[in-house]
């Protein structure tokens, strides 16, 4: 990762050059090759037709993606010998998502390119890359043997009732967050892990983060689950360019024996539908920049979504929605939802409200729903915290490089201007006060660095 520019390297912004490719209102999806060069997804602001993903063909806006929801249903053609009433396959790139989506027994995620108007296309979660070709995500479903998730869903269920309803400040209030949640520590091994729950103890040998309070000692079936979480990560790793890997991993992915461990996990309780976790980029404190984050789903299938975080230009005509990105990907039980760098710099990610729209839906024991999310501790970042003037350990956040600093940070310059490389977007990271459980934070803000991503 390069660093280039930060505190110190305040230069006058360029003039950012406007991309002529396609007329306001629609977005093109490049790197789409199924979808024809010319595919515009979104129809330009008061249009009344779109272009169906997988058919190309255009219908009323209203009816795109009922229609679309037709092509997906399509049955797969079955070998006959008796004389075929179907044309044979196309060699026609624009049909190659329907033949992707018709084969799939997966979930049925969904995508939805420019502002509110645009429509949601179904998309099958193995072509979410070509539908979004920059989106940081991978979903691997039946991560663990079925009865190991099984038993596991017990077990954290079991738990979950001693788990804590963390409070964070929003908005000028305290607020109970709606879920609960406890951290996990992933080092201690069976033998130590073994001894403290028989003893009813936690890992002392803690850093008590990211939920707060003090670590737990993993169940046995969360070992299995962790392994399944590193190889998916590593493997996923694999595939992201080198631009967006952390220093450390950079250094050594090239060794066929790299492997990515988690070092802790953050556990997270849905008692039922209305349970969530709102939009938001995970805090970087103890994970640095650019983290791997793996999150095994236990229970009912909730809708996660994905959203651009800053889909237009700071300054830029607010009402043009074309650059939103939203992907909604229902997790079913005992798939791992990988978030791959740059996710939590460049988009925010949620668990939707049940009734409040998102993908997939349906139940699973009652509503109720576990997330593991395995994460990996950057001993270095998390040395490196400072104190902030109420003297508690700051967090690490990021926000838009080339927006003005936060309204609460005071004695600053707009320290995040540099220059941006075409296509990419600057992104400052930033310690501040924002303690969990801990009430009203002071206007602690100290920016660290930017970087283009
Ligand atoms: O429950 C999930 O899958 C996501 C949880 C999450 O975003 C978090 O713990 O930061
Ligand atoms: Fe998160």
């Amino acid at each position: 990762m390069r660093a280039v520019g930060g505190r110190s390297a305040s230069r006058p912004m360029p003039k950012r050059r406007k991309s002529p490719a396609v007329p306001p209102g629609q977005r093109k999806l490049t790197g789409v090759a199924s979808l024809g060069a010319s595919a515009h997804v979104t129809p330009r602001a008061g249009s009344r037709f779109a272009a169906c993903p997988i058919c190309a063909k255009n219908f009323p806006r209203h009816a795109v993606e009922t229609h679309a929801g037709g092509c997906l249903g399509e049955p797969s053609p079955t070998p006959s010998t008796s004389a075929p009433t179907q044309p044979p396959p196309s060699n026609d790139p624009t049909r190659r998502p329907a033949a992707r989506l018709r084969s799939t027994s997966g979930p049925v995620a969904r995508v939805r390119i420019g502002g509110p108007d645009a429509s949601w296309m179904p998309c099958a979660v193995e072509s979410l890359r070509e539908m979004v070709p920059d989106l940081p995500f991978v979903l691997v479903e039946r991560v663990m043997p079925p009865r190991d998730a099984d038993a596991l869903l017990e077990d954290l269920r079991a738990e979950a009732t001693t788990w804590g309803q963390d409070e964070w400040w929003i908005a000028g209030e305290a607020r109970k967050a709606p879920r609960l949640t406890a951290v996990y520590e992933m080092r201690v091994d069976d033998a130590r892990a073994e001894a403290l729950r028989m003893a009813g103890l936690d890992d002392d040998d803690d850093d008590a983060e990211d939920g707060g309070g003090s670590e737990r000692v993993p169940p046995p079936g969360m070992r299995v689950a962790a392994e399944r979480a590193s190889a998916a990560v590593t493997a996923a790793l694999r595939s992201v360019p080198s631009r967006h890997l952390p220093d450390d991993v950079l250094e050594s992915i090239g060794d066929d024996s790299y492997q990515w461990a988690p070092t802790y996990a953050v556990a997270n309780f849905y008692r039922d539908g209305s349970d969530r976790v709102g939009p938001h980029a995970d805090q970087l404190t103890s994970l640095g920049p650019l983290p791997a984050i793996a999150g095994l789903s236990l229970g009912a299938t909730r809708s996660f979504r994905l959203r651009k975080r800053w889909p237009g230009r700071p300054g830029e005509d607010a009402s043009d929605r074309s650059g939103d990105v939203w992907v909604d990907v229902p997790l079913p039980h005992n798939s791992l939802a990988v978030m791959l760098p740059p996710c939590q710099e460049l988009w925010t990610h949620e668990i939707v409200r049940e009734g409040g729209g998102g993908a997939g839906g349906g139940a699973r024991d009652g509503k109720a729903r576990v997330s593991l999310t395995f994460r990996r501790r950057a001993r270095d970042w998390v040395d490196r915290a400072p104190t902030c003037e109420c003297g508690r350990r700051c967090v690490l956040k990021t926000r838009r490089g080339d927006a003005p600093a936060p309204a609460f940070a005071v004695n600053t310059d707009n320290d995040g201007v540099m220059d941006a490389e075409d296509g990419k977007t600057p992104v400052m990271y930033y310690y501040t006060c924002d303690p969990v459980n801990g009430g009203k934070p002071c206007k602690f803000y100290k920016p660290v660095k930017v970087v283009a991503l």
